[in-house]
């Protein structure tokens, strides 16, 4: 109860629904109880009495209750159905939209079949819940207490038989409950190891049939499906004894009920009538009580949804904007970036970076290099405040990025990824992708100047053509130069390169980086690049080792000076350095 609290803000501006639920059920509640007592009427006033003329009004009346009943049944379930949907409706917006602000440490340890459960089963679950679930809780407690109420009206010689009988059939609902509800997680978990399975094999195609792997994938899911299959052969034995019990003890209830009842019509003290509406009653009542195991899983299990979902929605904001932040207005940005002995650590690891100093001027190119996992993307990552830095200041424009809108700060920055990733829609829209009003000559251009156009354009369906699944389609150069030229349109003060020219050769790369310098101008230019070529231009090279700047520079003072700089110049270079190393030689020589 305590989650549907939380969860009142979602759907309170539609709890007219709920209402309207509850009180066609109430009213289909009342109209279940009159059919007895009409039953009663009819047996005891008119054919007893052998006032037969009295059957035809009293069918009829029979009739419209009950049409009157499934009436306001289906208006309870209409209404229910309604507000369910509503809620979940909101929840799946708001879930997403929570997605969309969490910062990037969340998503550090998110598993992406987890969030989709939350946003698939868990909201099912509750939208079932508040669609039909409370409308039964409330139909149970209602047709027990009222139905109750009339039995004794009836006869509590009856009902107190019927009462003692109750418990026996509520411990054993309660019991198989204790033992369906695990075997039910069983199920669940065994079938989320299923779909993660064929999940996995169909993302990871390509590694399974390069390393023809399919015979251990097919055992792998052959074993998962077995486990499955246990689950289920279980949970329905479990389900098939279930019945016939509790069909028993309702059915020794009935004749022990059939035998008393019996004796006291024979004995005066109540009428034919009185007996058969009684009975008709009995089912009244013992129909929810089968239930009552259901409903308790039911609620459990919703209960644990709308908790899993809520988390989800109260999940702190680990980057979010200050009171007061700034909204940078694009015009005015110069594109001025400066770290501050900046430190930062990933959780409880030891820090990234260590002590990070730079100044990049507007328009400058300050190019990264070092080995993996020296702090290079870190430090871009906190340009783009995708962290909190733990010590030290990074400003634009003399701003501490702290005091800027994050949304506004992005805006001014486009990053190409070592990774890059495309939407499955047309070519044209991975290129525009979170631009407005872009025309479709502004995206050639792009396109151009990132080398793309004549692959594109030899394309069947150029720039309509729809990229498959993460670019599926299209070479690691090919969605290279897609992400490129996605960054060119953007148009930014600052573009970060991050390993972006690392799938296209050589020749591709020189050509894109002359595009590059074509339209860079004015802006700030973050590189990290593996090869030095990619490196030659930068006004400042920073030389990363273990988080920390151990070289820095420009690159003909780098190759000058031993160190791990001239290291890596020395090993890529090494053709061209001989080659200088032999025309001067020769050069000597002659
Ligand atoms: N999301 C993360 N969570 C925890 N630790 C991380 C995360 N990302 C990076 N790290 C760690 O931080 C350190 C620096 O990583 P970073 O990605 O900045 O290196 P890099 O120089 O860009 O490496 P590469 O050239 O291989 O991309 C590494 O020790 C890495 O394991």
């Amino acid at each position: 109860m305590n989650v549907l609290r939380q969860m009142q803000s979602f759907f309170w501006e539609k709890r007219s629904f709920l209402y309207l639920s509850i009180l066609c059920l109430a009213i289909a509640t009342a109209l279940g109880l009159v059919t007895p007592n009409l039953l009663r009427t009819l047996i005891d006033d008119a054919i007893q009495a052998q006032h037969f003329e009295k059957v035809p009004a009293l069918a009829l009346t029979v009739i419209v209750v009950v049409a009157l009943k499934a009436l306001m049944q289906f208006l309870s379930g209409f209404f229910g159905g309604r507000m369910g949907n509503y809620l979940a409706y909101r929840l799946r917006n708001g879930c997403y939209e929570k997605l969309q602000v969490l910062s990037f440490r969340y998503y550090d340890k998110a598993r992406t079949g987890d969030l989709m459960s939350r946003l698939t089963g868990d909201l099912e679950a509750i939208r079932q819940f508040i669609a039909f679930g409370i409308p039964q809780i409330l139909n149970t407690i209602l047709m027990v207490v009222f139905g109750a109420v009339v039995m004794l009206y009836i006869s509590w010689q009856l009902t107190l038989i019927t009462m003692i009988s109750i418990p026996f059939l509520v411990i054993v609902a309660l019991k198989f409950e204790n033992r369906i509800h695990p075997a039910f997680q069983e199920m669940r978990l065994a079938l989320s190891a299923l779909t993660t399975s064929v999940q996995e094999n169909i993302t990871g195609v390509r590694t399974v049939k390069s390393f023809a792997r399919e015979p251990y994938e097919v055992d792998k899911f052959s074993i998962r499906n077995e486990r499955y299959k246990s689950n289920q052969i279980f949970a329905s034995g479990l389900w098939s004894r279930y019945f016939p019990l509790m069909e028993l003890l309702a059915c020794i209830c009935v004749v022990v009920l059939l035998g008393a009842g019996g004796t006291m019509v024979v004995r005066g003290p109540l009428t034919l009538g009185g007996l058969v509406a009684f009975f008709s009653l009995i089912w009244y009542i013992i129909g929810p009580m089968w239930n009552i195991g259901y409903l308790i899983n039911n609620y459990t299990q919703s209960e644990a949804s709308g908790e899993r979902v809520m988390e989800l929605l109260n999940q702190p904001i680990d980057v979010q904007d200050k009171e007061g932040a700034i909204e940078l207005r694009t015009e005015d940005v110069k594109g001025h970036v400066t770290f501050e002995n900046v430190t930062f650590a990933y959780g409880n690891k030891l820090p990234a970076v260590k002590d990070i100093n730079l100044d990049a001027r507007p328009g400058s190119v300050i190019g990264f290099l070092g080995g993996t996992g020296s702090g290079k993307s870190t430090i871009i990552q906190l340009l783009m405040h995708a962290y909190n830095v733990d010590s030290g200041r990074i400003k634009l424009d003399g701003i501490d990025i702290n005091d800027i809108k994050v949304q506004s700060l992005r805006s001014q920055i486009a990053s190409v990824f070592q990774e890059t990733f495309l939407f499955s829609s047309s070519i044209r829209n991975n290129i525009a992708y979170g631009m407005k009003d872009v025309s479709m000559d502004e995206i050639i251009r792009a396109a151009k100047l990132a080398k793309a156009h004549d692959f594109i354009m030899e394309m069947a369906d150029g720039y309509d053509t729809i990229v498959g699944e993460r670019g599926m389609g299209l070479s690691g150069g090919q969605k290279q130069r897609i992400a490129i030229a996605r960054a060119l349109l953007k148009n930014p003060k600052i573009l970060i390169l991050d390993d972006a020219t690392s799938a296209v050769d050589m020749e591709t790369e020189h050509e894109i980086q002359s595009g590059f310098q074509e339209v860079m101008k004015g802006r700030t230019t973050f590189i990290i690049a593996h090869r030095i070529s990619s490196l030659r231009h930068a006004d400042e090279i920073l030389v990363l080792d273990e988080g920390k700047v151990v070289q820095r520079g420009k690159h003909d003072e780098l190759i000058r000076m031993p160190g791990p700089y001239q290291d890596v110049y020395h090993i890529q270079y090494a053709d061209h350095i001989a080659r200088m190393n032999g025309d001067a030689g020769e050069q000597v020589n002659s």
